[in-house]
């Protein structure tokens, strides 16, 4: 099942485009990290998927699930106490005062902040402020759980904290989040989108689908294949080179390395 199709879907604010014919589905329980350069567009990506944003042009499709949304910026003038901040949130949800009591007792816990539930929530650190931003969308027991830079922020300790507290998550819970630090992606995310001017220009998932094919060939010299288009081209001394193509584009370059005087050693089929 699907959380999020988009089809050439674009994002216009204010007459600047800033997502640009976006074509992307997201599976339910997958955990996908989207990465990029300040202003790239992450987060407007993260609220056109979260429904926050509806899209300017092209399509775009969203499941019927409840969605549990923790914003980049906890608002900073909230002058209730952390106790009464979840439990107003909760009590949006439709659940009793004993249940939510409870609730937000373990997820107190579990983030460790049972401390400060009755500590006016601007008087909390940054990282308490995180935390109530991630319980909140918890509250919901959402489907889908969208976070925009959880661990911005965050100092080293706190970040590995968060980091193991959302690694013991529901496992069917599909996560989406934005994200600069390499060492979260890595732990956390399966899959990785990245933007750039508003476009994705990467997908881990379609990349590990494209057939891709390694040609093994001693070259003249470095130069006579500084033209060659590859995803990757490693060395092995001075002659022997190993390019990574796309299946689609291996018959041309395995043309142009032999015009180049190149012999070819290998060529080996990869998925
Ligand atoms: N509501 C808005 N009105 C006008 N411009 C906006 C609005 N929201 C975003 N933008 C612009 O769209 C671009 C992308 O913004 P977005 O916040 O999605 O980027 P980002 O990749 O999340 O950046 P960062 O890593 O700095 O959080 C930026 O140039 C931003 O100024």
């Amino acid at each position: 099942m699907s959380v999020f199709e988009g089809n050439k879907a674009s994002k216009t604010i204010n007459g600047s485009v800033i997502l640009e014919d976006l074509t992307l589905t997201i599976s339910q329980g997958e955990r996908v990290a989207i990465t990029g350069e300040n202003g790239s567009g992450k987060s407007t990506l993260l609220k056109l998927i979260a429904g926050i944003y509806e899209n300017t042009s092209g399509e775009v499709k969203r499941a019927h699930l409840e969605k549990g949304y923790v914003p980049e910026h906890f608002p900073e003038t909230i002058k209730l106490k952390l106790q009464e901040y979840l439990m107003l949130v909760g009590k949006m949800s439709g659940k009793s005062k004993e249940e939510l009591t409870s609730e937000i007792s373990e997820y107190a816990k579990l983030f460790n902040v049972t401390e400060f539930l009755h500590t006016p929530l601007k008087n909390c650190s940054k990282g308490t402020k995180q935390k109530a931003g991630i319980i909140q969308a918890l509250l919901k027991e959402p489907d889908v759980l969208l976070m925009d830079e959880p661990l911005t922020g965050l100092d080293d300790k706190a970040q590995t904290e968060l980091l193991t507290q959302l690694q013991s998550l529901q496992k069917n819970q599909t996560v989406i989040f934005t994200a600069h630090e390499s060492y979260l992606i890595d732990a956390f995310a399966e899959r990785v989108l990245q933007i750039k001017s508003g476009r994705l220009v990467y997908d881990s998932t379609k990349l590990n689908q494209e057939k891709v094919r390694i040609i093994k060939a001693t070259v003249p010299t470095r130069e006579y294949i500084s033209g060659i288009q590859a995803m990757s081209k490693k060395w092995h001394g001075e002659s022997l080179v190993e390019l990574t193509v796309s299946a689609n584009e291996s018959d041309r370059v395995l043309t142009l390395l032999l015009k180049q005087g190149c012999s070819i050693i290998e060529v080996s089929e990869k998925r």
